[in-house]
C-alpha cells in the first residue's frame, strides 16, 4: 500500500504528561485558605458517606503541598473509629499500607510525602478497605482517572473487589469530559470534588 500514513495519534502518555504538568501549574496558583475550605468541604461530604462512616476499614490518602485537602477526612474518620490505612510509596511504584493511628504516627518520606511509620499490612490490605479514597490530578466522567504517573493507583485499584467504593479527590476545575486513559487505566466509581461534594459516575 503507498496511502500516506495517518498522523500518528499523540500517545496518550505524552497527552497525560502534558495534561498533568497543566493541572499541577494550576495547583501551585491555590492559596492556604482555599485548600483549607476545600479540606473541610471534602471532610464534610465524605465522612457522612455509610462506607466511610460504619466503623471499616478505609484507605485514604495523606494529601501534601497542593493535594485537594484529605488530612481533615482522615482525622474524622479516625475519631469516628474508622480503621483508616494509608500507603507507603515503595520503590517500583507498588503501594504497601499502614495504619493512621493519629498525627505522631506519621512521618515524612521521599517526594514531601507524609507516611504511616507503623506496621505494614502488604499491598494486597487495600482490598479489605470498603472505601478507597483515591488522590487525582483529573477525574472524567467516565470515572478514568489521571495520576501522578507511577501507576500505583492503578494496581491498587486492580487489587480492590466491585463492592468497595472508590473515589478520587480533586478540585472542582480538574473533573474534566475526558482524561486520556490507557489498557492498564482503572477507573473510579465516584468523583469527590469540594464544591460538588460526592458524585457517583
Ligand atoms: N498524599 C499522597 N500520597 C500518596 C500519593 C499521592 O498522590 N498523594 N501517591 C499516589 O500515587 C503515592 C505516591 N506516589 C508518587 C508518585 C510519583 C511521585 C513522583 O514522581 N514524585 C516526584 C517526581 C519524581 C522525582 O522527583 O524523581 C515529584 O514530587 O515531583 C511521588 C509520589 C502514595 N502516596
Ligand atoms: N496493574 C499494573 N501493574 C503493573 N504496572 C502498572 C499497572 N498499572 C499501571 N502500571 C504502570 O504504571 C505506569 C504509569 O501509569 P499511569 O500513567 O496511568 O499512572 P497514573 O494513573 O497517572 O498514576 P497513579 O495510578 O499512580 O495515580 C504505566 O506505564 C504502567 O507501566
Amino acid at each position: 500500500m503507498n496511502a500516506a500514513p495517518e498522523p500518528a495519534a499523540p500517545r496518550a502518555s505524552g497527552t497525560k504528561a502534558e495534561l498533568r504538568r497543566r493541572l499541577l501549574a494550576a495547583r501551585e496558583e491555590t492559596t492556604e485558605a482555599e485548600r483549607d475550605r476545600a479540606g473541610s468541604a471534602i471532610r464534610d461530604a465524605v465522612a457522612v458517606l455509610p462506607q466511610l462512616s460504619m466503623g471499616g476499614t478505609v484507605a485514604a490518602y495523606y494529601s501534601v503541598g497542593t493535594e485537594p485537602d484529605t488530612r481533615k477526612l482522615v482525622a474524622t474518620l479516625w475519631k469516628q473509629g474508622v480503621y483508616v490505612l494509608l500507603p507507603v510509596f515503595l520503590p517500583g511504584g507498588a503501594l504497601d499500607w499502614a495504619a493512621y493511628e493519629g498525627p505522631d504516627s506519621l512521618a515524612p518520606a521521599r517526594f514531601g510525602l507524609l507516611e504511616p511509620t507503623g506496621p505494614r499490612y502488604g499491598t494486597e490490605a487495600v482490598a479489605r478497605a470498603a472505601a478507597v479514597v483515591c488522590p487525582a490530578l483529573a477525574v472524567d466522567r467516565a470515572g478514568r482517572r489521571l495520576g501522578k504517573g507511577a501507576g500505583c493507583y492503578d494496581r491498587a485499584l486492580s487489587l480492590v473487589g466491585p463492592n468497595t467504593l472508590t473515589l478520587g479527590v480533586i478540585y472542582d476545575t480538574e473533573f474534566l469530559d475526558e482524561v486520556p486513559a490507557e489498557p492498564h487505566d482503572r477507573a473510579v466509581q465516584g468523583v469527590v470534588t469540594p464544591g460538588g461534594g460526592v458524585r457517583m459516575l
